[in-house]
């Protein structure tokens, strides 16, 4: 069986000090719900993740899901380096961050740690170990569909090259909604699986090699 052998993790792994961002669409809403609380309950349940360090963002459709991983990514890696400035006094992390933020702060070393970092902002100052980016793709009339599929899957696999953190592929992209509910385990007859229990220890997977 060509498959044996290429399921993901399924035993249990420590991702009990990761931080994980999922991005989900609105589009079949219904459908892309299910496949969250697949991706987060296998890895609150199997995995050990805290759930306060899961932050769940949504976006209006899966076009959009690289360049909200790519900026949430980003802010993420420049509050820990805020937080970071805190701890260890006047050295600007920051430097060298090439994160293509206007924002950030490029100045020389020494620079003083920015507002932001000092005033004990809320929310967490760890970067986000991985990203799921969860859409569902039906297949319309046009050729719309094809286009979508091809640039989000392409967009999302140069977010996770380009900032070194690992992203999921969580998109299902369907010919009709029959086959999405299956791979959702929605549909009727109950012989479908989620895969977004897959895509949660495969986020967790990935996460630890990049930690590593
Ligand atoms: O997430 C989806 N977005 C879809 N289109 C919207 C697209 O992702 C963008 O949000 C839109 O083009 C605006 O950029 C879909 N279809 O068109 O079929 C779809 O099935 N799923």
């Amino acid at each position: 069986d060509f498959h044996k052998g290429l399921e993901p993790a399924t035993t249990t792994q420590d991702g009990s000090a990761l931080r994980i961002l999922i991005v989900h669409t609105r589009w079949n809403t219904a459908i892309v719900q299910g496949l969250v609380d697949g991706a987060r309950k296998t890895m609150i349940e199997q995995h050990n993740v805290k759930p306060e360090n899961i932050v769940i963002e949504s976006v209006p459709g899966a076009y959009e899901l690289p360049f909200a991983a790519k900026k949430l990514l980003e802010v993420s890696q420049i509050r820990a380096a805020e937080g970071a400035n805190d701890l260890i006094g006047n050295v600007n992390l920051l430097d060298g961050l090439n994160l293509n933020s206007p924002t950030t702060t490029t100045t020389s070393a020494g620079a003083p740690p920015t507002s932001a970092g000092t005033t004990g902002a809320k929310g967490s100052r760890q970067a986000f170990d991985a990203v799921i980016c969860i859409g569902v793709l039906i297949k319309g009339s046009t050729m719309h569909f094809e286009y979508i599929c091809e640039a989000v899957s392409q967009g999302i696999m140069r977010v996770g090259l380009d900032s070194g953190v690992p992203v999921i592929f969580g998109v299902l992209t369907c010919l009709n909604e029959e086959q999405a509910l299956s791979r959702a385990g929605l549909d009727k007859a109950g012989k479908g699986h989620n895969h977004g229990i897959d895509w949660g220890s495969g986020a967790v997977e990935m996460a630890l090699l990049k930690n590593r």
